[in-house]
């Protein structure tokens, strides 16, 4: 069977500098993969080059089978490709329910958004369900914690309904119990979709995590299961050295 996702051989130059360089990386239907690096090893630049935010200098991406350099953004969520971002994208003045239900009418005409519907349609009510925010429906998206907004945007993006959902650094900030819930969360939501997801806490990829893959500086390091890639002693300088940089940065400033 076809990858849902493949990016072949894909380098991103910004001004001279090698964001990416060469990067091969597959992902199959159902997949949770989960994609670590140090600050500035490419990550995020690999998911928008898969979301179409940034555009390869060389290289391919497919997607289901079909290259999809050419598509731009708004083409690609509409081909199942979704992503939550760093920053916040919720409505705070809206309750929960409305923001799940904005996002769920993406792909209907501005006639029908304006036009007051009732009743909660099978999309949005799952994404309650999955998110288990439905407890929370009709209260404002200002008032949520920070793990509640987390699991609302989570949400907001199964509502629209993606077959690949791209995640970027879901937990961070979140307290234990929270984190737990997040990791059950992907893994309920990887039962009927692909996951990618930006996550450097090892605690976290070692209860939720199958397969990681490694960048450093623009390439794939190493790509395996959490043993594994722990394992690697590419990997334990990568992430090691740094400590011992910083820790002796500390010491002399
Ligand atoms: N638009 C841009 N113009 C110039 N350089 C960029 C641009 N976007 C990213 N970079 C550089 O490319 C490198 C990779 O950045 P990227 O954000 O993909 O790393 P990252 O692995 O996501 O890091 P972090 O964990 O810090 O978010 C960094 O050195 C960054 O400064």
């Amino acid at each position: 069977m076809t990858a849902l996702l493949e990016v072949r051989d894909v380098s991103v130059v910004f001004d001279g500098f090698r964001a990416l360089d060469g990067v091969n990386f597959t992902v199959d239907h159902g997949e949770l993969r989960f994609l670590i690096g140090p600050n500035g090893a490419g990550k995020t630049t690999l998911i928008d080059i898969i979301t179409g935010l940034t555009k390869p200098t060389t290289g391919t991406v497919s997607f289901d089978g079909s290259v999809i350099n050419g598509k731009r953004e708004h083409q690609r969520v509409r081909l199942g490709i979704g992503r939550t971002f760093q920053t916040s994208v919720v409505f705070e003045e809206l309750t929960v329910l409305e923001n799940l239900d904005l996002a769920a009418s993406f792909r209907r005409p501005l006639v029908s958004l304006l036009a007051r519907r009732k009743g909660v349609t099978e999309k949005v009510a799952q994404a309650l369900e999955t998110t288990q925010l439905t407890d929370l429906a009709g209260r404002k998206a200002g008032v949520l914690s920070h793990g509640q907004r987390q699991w609302l945007e989570i949400g907001m993006l199964i509502a629209q309904g993606p077959r690949l959902l791209l995640l970027d650094e879901p937990v961070a900030g979140m307290s234990a119990d929270e984190r737990a819930r997040t990791g059950e969360l992907l893994t309920e939501i990887a039962k009927d979709h692909t996951v990618i997801v930006i996550e450097h806490d090892m605690d976290f990829l070692r209860r939720y995590a199958s397969t990681v893959t490694v960048l450093h500086e623009g390439k794939l390091l190493i790509e395996g299961s959490v043993d594994e890639v722990r394992a690697d002693p590419r990997v334990q300088e990568v992430y090691l050295g740094r400590a011992r940089e910083e820790a002796a940065h500390d010491v002399v400033s």
